[in-house]
């Protein structure tokens, strides 16, 4: 048995009730705006890890950058449209309704709670974001809550060796998705996905230079986005 499976202190009965509960993915972001790189990414985790259903859920304050252009509002809206024909694809505003920063580890929380033990939770995100995981609150504490789901992104790369970050994805890692499903313990498993070298950045740049972003994101998302007259559209 590989030396990060630590089945010791469950009896066979309780393993085998942890592997069959549902997967639900957690996809957590800006969104400002969503597009293509954030709805292949759910896609193909959510094939390659079996999971019943992602929840997308939008930051209203984000930690760590400045605030987005556009309102929590607006940014949820245009994740309801995105999402709207995938039946797999659940958009959930509970980062909407709470005061102060956004941090993830308050929404695993509240989901576990909510969930009472009948699923558990695989937090889904970039390279990039994990990258810089180590800033966020109670960072070392997420694993208590969720497995950690990192996909590739182009431009993205794995954690310098001998940092804290290295140390913690080496201790806790989960060699495959079909491994990540007979673990007990949540762990950080890396996912190849196809690459798609899409950012909100770069759409929003293609806005303020004029252009359009067409074929990036959903067609009803770009609808909505010129409706609203949102990006700095003149
Ligand atoms: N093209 C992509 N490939 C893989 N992961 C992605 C891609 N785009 C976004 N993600 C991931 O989706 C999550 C939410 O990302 P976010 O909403 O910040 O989008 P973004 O395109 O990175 O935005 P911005 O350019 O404004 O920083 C993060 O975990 C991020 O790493
Ligand atoms: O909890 C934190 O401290 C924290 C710090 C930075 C980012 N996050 C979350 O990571 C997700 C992706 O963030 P971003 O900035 O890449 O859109 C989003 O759900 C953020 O709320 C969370």
């Amino acid at each position: 048995m590989p030396s990060h499976l630590h089945f010791t202190s469950m009896t066979m009965g309780e393993i085998s009730q942890a592997q069959a509960l549902p997967l639900i993915g957690i996809m957590g972001g800006t969104f400002d705006p969503i597009h293509f790189g954030h709805l292949r990414m759910a896609q193909e985790l959510a094939e390659a890890l079996n999971l019943t259903e992602v929840r997308f859920i939008p930051s209203a304050t984000p930690p760590h950058r400045d605030q987005p252009m556009t309102s929590a509002q607006q940014r949820a809206d245009m994740v309801a449209l995105a999402i709207a024909d995938n039946p797999l694809f659940k958009l959930d505003t509970r980062e909407l309704e709470r005061e102060g920063y956004s941090y993830t580890i308050d929404t695993l929380q509240s989901l576990n709670e909510e969930l009472q033990g009948q699923a558990r939770l695989c937090l889904l995100m970039g390279m990039d974001a994990f990258a810089g995981i180590t800033s966020w609150h109670r960072w070392e504490a997420l694993l208590q809550f969720a497995h950690i789901v990192v996909a590739t992104r182009p431009g993205a790369t794995l954690p310098v060796s001998h940092t804290a970050l290295d140390a913690w994805s080496q201790q806790h890692a989960i060699a495959s998705a079909q491994l990540l499903r007979r673990q007990t313990e949540n762990g950080i498993l890396k996912q190849e996905i196809t690459a798609l070298d899409i950012s909100a950045t770069k759409i929003r740049e293609h806005f303020a230079e004029g252009k359009t972003p067409r074929y990036l994101l959903p067609g009803n998302v770009l609808e909505y986005i010129n409706q609203q007259t949102l990006y700095h559209q003149s």
